[in-house]
């Protein structure tokens, strides 16, 4: 090697030290003007939102990201709006939102959502044991310097500008105690940002805000931690969790019936965030919160994945209800659940995949009564039931409703919730009866409902890798049929998450019934959960619903059977039964309008009339438009409040609730037996409608009945009135049973049907020796 040769390559190697080097410092410059940048749109943004904390909003900024050593989260907003995970950016290009993707000057940041969508699962899991439904927690992406309005999925992405007016126009979800109690925990769980001890943040390590370097931050206003009772009986803690609970289910009692809460019970919570990995159920007595637990689940799937969320119920009216309910919970995710009654939702899934169907209700009940004169009416069934529609329950519920379609598998069938004994003969006739039926329908060239749903399962199981589901999630489901059930698990099938349903056996308002083994469902283990606090009735009325059902027994879907009288939990909030007696119809009408008009026009909105028949929800619908009181028929109903008092039938009411609910004729459940009519007496489950022949069919329709009314009555948060008409003959009689009235049954009207007092108290009628 020469010299010369030396000082050259120890020229070219400082020259290349030297360009290194400057490589180095323009990297640092970029850094720094990058943090500076960044931190100056921290402050900016907070500036924005300081203006919130004079409104009851409290705002932590630059804190850790709990279980990291390094990563932060840029702010964490709580106030009457829910609790806001934002991440602050300030980008050189403008942000673009479209197609589900976030971009900025052409490069994708979707990796920035994805974060910010990380650090909102962490804060929705550090608030559950709180109760806070994970609806409450929102994440939102805020650009400083810009003007900006648009979400991705569930996080809201918006301009400096925008973000305090939007978070103002917010529903209010938390009480101001709510917030302080909500904040302090957050305070714990996200501790202040610190940079000495962090140290630089490893390669990998996660972070929501990206790793902005801890700058100092407008002041703040100070979020005292305060303590949060751990326990039932430490009295000196400041906040009660669980007070605070109550106050705010409370608060939402006083509100309007469609005001939807924010705090569950943490058990609730938890079934709303849980991982289970097939086909779930959700059972328990009514008014425990099934459809609350349910309405956050599917907010919460909407906002975890991608594909939609398909929300049923049998009733057509419900789902308009409930998606009124989940847009005022959630409104980012209201547009990717889809809220059906299961046949319209089938009419249009055999629509779209192009299957022929015709459906007819009016030709196929034609059908049906031909078929009942040519092979029915003067069959071995006429004995049993003489009228038509035990038996066309018989083809609707059991033989159609499950799926049967040879005899050999009727011939041996455990006919769920059907009493009467059917012995081979009978059960020839009522098969002859079934193929006359499906020989007139098909000649007619219609379809009846179980057909829909039997051509849709058809096609869901044939194709069924084309679900654009990713979740089904069925309330009421106690009133499905088998097959209908068997269509919704082929939608999403054993998948993890996939099938929630929801009901309980006990609320049944129709004949028939099956067991989830049948449809191949199994929901052993922490996949079948109970719930029993009652929320909703006021425990005067629960005791008074129950007592009509105390004796009656039922099988509930997953098999097991039950008692009437169940373990529920009240939470014993007040409320009155008022059992108001008369002499005559007439009297009962005029009493129901007073009692509507006493508790003044404010109430309508919150008050239902709710009937057995169809006949009669038009006759007191006529009544109380005659009156001057404007009426909301519950077909109508969307879940938004309206000033007139609802009205409708018992099945219609099923799954909604009203803070006033007015039964004008309950039936005969509610006194004691009359003691004649062929029937026994000695109990009053006996008593059966007249017509019926057979002894078990009279029990299934009163038991059925029973539970219909039991629907009716637990519909009812705080007052319920009973309209009782008893004839004068029917009180002689009643003398000599062998009932006696518990506690003190005051008739508030007298004989003439005059007002004498505002409310008496219920007191069930109780057999003698049973202790109900
Ligand atoms: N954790 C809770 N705290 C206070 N109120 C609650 C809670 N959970 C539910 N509720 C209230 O209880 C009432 C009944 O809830 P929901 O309608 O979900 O019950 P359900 O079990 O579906 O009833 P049903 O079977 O009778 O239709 C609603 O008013 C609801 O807001």
């Amino acid at each position: 090697m020469v010299a010369g040769g030396s000082a050259y390559d120890r020229a070219c190697e400082a020259r290349r030290q030297e360009r290194e080097l400057r490589e180095q410092l323009w990297a640092a410059r970029r850094e720094a003007e990058r943090w500076e940048a960044a931190s100056e749109g921290e402050r900016r943004v907070a500036a924005q939102l300081l203006m919130l904390t004079g409104r009851g909003w409290h705002l932590l900024v630059d804190r850790r990201w709990p279980g990291t050593r390094a990563a932060n989260v840029d702010m964490l907003l709580v106030g009457p709006g829910g609790v806001f995970v934002i991440d602050v950016k300030t980008w050189r290009a403008a942000p673009e939102a479209a197609g589900g993707r976030l971009t900025a000057g052409r490069q994708p940041r979707d990796g920035e959502v994805r974060k910010l969508l990380a650090v909102t699962r962490v804060t929705e899991a550090a608030l559950a044991p709180l109760g806070l439904s994970p609806v409450a927690v929102q994440p939102l992406m805020v650009f400083s310097g810009r003007s900006f309005d648009a979400a991705l999925g569930r996080v809201r992405l918006l301009g400096e500008r925008e973000v305090a007016p939007a978070l103002l126009t917010e529903r209010v979800r938390l009480s101001a105690a709510m917030v302080r109690v909500v904040a302090a925990h957050l305070e714990t769980v996200f501790p202040a940002y610190e940079t000495s001890s962090a140290g630089p943040a490893p390669a990998g390590t996660p972070s929501a805000a990206g790793p902005l370097p801890p700058a100092p931050v407008a002041p703040v206003a100070p979020v005292t931690p305060l303590p949060i009772r751990a326990a039932a009986h430490d009295e000196d803690a400041l906040f009660d969790v669980g007070a605070l609970r109550d106050a705010a289910a409370k608060a939402a009692r006083r509100g309007p019936i469609e005001q939807w809460m924010t705090f569950l019970h943490p058990d609730q919570v938890a079934l709303v965030r849980r991982n289970w990995s097939g086909p779930a159920r959700i059972g328990g007595p009514a008014g425990t919160g099934k459809t609350v637990v349910a309405l956050h689940r599917a907010a919460h799937l909407a906002q975890r994945t991608t594909g939609r969320i398909l929300y049923v119920t049998f009733a057509s009216n419900l789902p308009r209800v409930q998606r009124t309910f989940l847009r005022t919970m959630s409104p980012a995710v209201v547009g990717r659940v889809e809220f059906r009654s299961l046949h319209a939702w089938a009419r249009a899934f055999l629509e779209e995949r192009g299957i022929a169907h015709r459906l007819h209700g009016g030709r196929a009940e034609d059908a049906f009564s031909r078929a009942w004169v040519r092979r029915g009416r003067d069959s071995v069934l006429s004995a049993l039931d003489p009228s038509p529609r035990y038996w066309r329950e018989e083809i609707d519920c059991v033989i159609k409703g499950r799926g049967i379609t040879s005899f050999e598998e009727y011939a041996t069938l455990r006919r769920h919730r059907r009493r009467a004994a059917l012995r081979r003969p009978h059960r020839e006739a009522v098969w002859e009866l079934y193929e006359e039926y499906e020989r007139l329908r098909t000649e007619r060239g219609v379809h009846d409902f179980n057909d829909i749903l039997t051509l849709a399962l058809a096609e869901a199981s044939a194709r069924p890798g084309r679900s654009p589901y990713a979740a089904v999630i069925a309330d009421e489901v106690q009133d499905l049929t088998l097959v209908g059930v068997r269509l919704l698990h082929a939608l999403v099938g054993d998948a993890p998450n996939g099938l929630l349903l929801v009901g309980d056996g006990q609320q049944a308002v129709y004949p028939g019934g099956y067991r989830l083994s049948d449809a191949g469902i199994d929901v052993r283990g922490d996949r079948g959960q109970v719930l029993r606090t009652n929320y909703r009735n006021a425990k005067a009325i629960l005791d008074a619903a129950l007592a009509v059902v105390a004796d009656d027994a039922f099988e509930d879907i997953d098999g097991s059977r039950l008692a009437g009288r169940r373990d529920i939990h009240p939470t014993y909030h007040d409320g009155q039964v008022t059992r108001a007696v008369f002499t005559d119809p007439q009297a009962r009408d005029a009493a129901l309008l007073d009692a509507l008009r006493a508790r003044g026009r404010a109430s309508w909105p919150d008050s239902a009339v709710l009937c057995r028949s169809q006949r009669d929800v038009g006759r007191y619908r006529r009544l109380l438009e005659r009156a001057g009181i404007p009426v909301c028929a519950l077909e109508r109903y969307d879940g938004r409040p309206v000033a007139g008092v609802k009205v409708g039938s018992y099945r219609r009411a099923k799954g909604l609730e009203f803070k006033h609910v007015h039964l004008p004729d309950p039936g005969p459940w509610l006194e004691p037996v009359p003691d004649g009519g062929g029937r026994p007496a000695t109990a009053w489950t006996a008593w059966a409608p007249p017509g019926a022949v057979d002894d078990e069919i009279a029990l299934e329709r009163a038991q059925l009945a029973r539970a219909q009314l039991f629907v009716a009555m637990t519909r009812a948060r705080d007052t319920l009135w009973l309209g009782v008409v008893r004839a004068a003959e029917q009180d002689a009689r009643r003398e000599g049973a062998a009932y006696e009235l518990r506690g003190a049954a005051v008739t508030p009207y007298d004989a003439r049907g005059r007002h004498r007092e505002a409310h008496v108290p219920y007191a069930p009628y109780a057999q003698p020796g049973r202790g109900a």
